[in-house]
């Protein structure tokens, strides 16, 4: 018979005291996601290499499989409503709230095909995942530098009917935990303008019933995503920007709020908190 190191046995012994206590169980969940993204997007990237070749948004039926199996390690359901209005074969614009990194599990359920993302420049430098990101053609924006921004955003509306793509963007520009949806930046707006194209706002119900960071809460739960019906852009104007805006965040927040369940109840509606896990 083996002899266990001491430290092993002990680490052993303390491991289901440490997965049951609240907040070692959280960040437990925590760190094994960020594994999880590291390990599997290794292994994304040699079957994306191995099938296409390098850098194409074809990549990101490979990406979703991997990510798809996440939801099973977290005990996590997502109910879906309307999402064959995302899988029309026209380009659109897709706009939807962000809350956590945990999002790309629900993003990953609904994405159509040849439907590419913006993300910050500074996922590209996190290693594996950056590097599976660029091999799915997400387009890398410098929120810091609004022009350099705006110019990648545009080059992307100048190609999006030519290539018959999609975009997904995160309007509230960064992650949002609170209660409530952030004002929208104004990227995803000029975009769908520029290219006469819809756009199609896209809902996940608050994770606050399963996921709640500043509590150290983290357990299983269900995700409502709710697909709106698209909202034509033909005829609009750079004028017009402000009231579509105003249009599709009215309609995601009324949304976020019937398909959350009891933020009332849980005494967690109306914090300001902007926990970003
Ligand atoms: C196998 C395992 C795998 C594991 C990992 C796998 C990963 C797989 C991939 C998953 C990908 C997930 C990606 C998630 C990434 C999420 C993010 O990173 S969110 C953050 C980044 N995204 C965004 O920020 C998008 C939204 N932001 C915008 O659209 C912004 O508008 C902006 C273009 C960045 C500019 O922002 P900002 O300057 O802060 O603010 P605004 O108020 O919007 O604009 C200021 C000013 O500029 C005018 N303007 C904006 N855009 C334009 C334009 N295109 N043309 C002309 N003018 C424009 C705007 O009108 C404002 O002027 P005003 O006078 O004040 O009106
Ligand atoms: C060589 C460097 C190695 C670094 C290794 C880092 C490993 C990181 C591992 C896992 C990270 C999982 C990232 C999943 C991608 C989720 C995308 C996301 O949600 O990004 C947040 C971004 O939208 C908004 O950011 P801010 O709220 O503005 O901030």
């Amino acid at each position: 018979m083996t002899c266990l190191d001491p430290w092993v046995l002990l680490l052993l012994l303390l491991l289901p005291v440490l997965l049951l206590n609240r907040t070692t169980n959280f960040y437990f969940k925590i760190c094994f996601y960020c594994v999880l993204c590291v390990v599997f997007s290794v292994v994304a990237c040699v079957v994306c290499f191995l099938r296409h070749g390098g850098r194409t948004v074809r990549n990101m039926s490979i990406i979703k499989r991997f990510v798809r199996i996440f939801k099973y390690f977290y005990g996590l359901q997502l109910e879906m409503k309307g999402a064959e209005k995302l899988h029309e074969d026209k380009p659109c614009v897709i706009i939807s709230n962000h809350q956590s990194i945990l999002d790309m599990m629900g993003l990953m359920e609904i994405l159509p095909r040849n439907c590419i993302q913006i993300a910050k420049r500074e996922l590209l430098y996190t290693g594996p995942v950056g590097l599976i990101m660029y091999l799915g053609g997400v387009i890398f924006i410098n929120r810091k530098r609004t022009s350099t921004a705006m110019s990648a955003m545009e080059e992307v509306g100048n190609i999006l009917v030519q290539k018959n793509l999609k975009v997904w963007i995160y309007p509230e520009g960064t992650r949002n935990g609170s209660y409530d949806l952030l004002p929208f930046k104004k990227g995803a707006f000029y975009l769908a303008v520029q290219a006469q194209v819809p756009i199609i706002p896209v809902v996940y119900s608050s994770f606050s019933s399963f996921y709640q960071p500043e509590k150290k809460i983290f357990t299983s739960g269900k995700i409502k995503v709710e697909v709106l019906d698209p909202i034509k852009t033909e005829g609009m104007t750079v004028d017009d920007i402000p009231k579509l805006l105003e249009t599709c965040h009215s309609l995601m927040r009324e949304t976020f709020f019937r398909i959350s369940d009891k933020l009332n109840e849980k005494g967690t509606n109306g914090s300001t908190s902007q926990p970003v896990q």
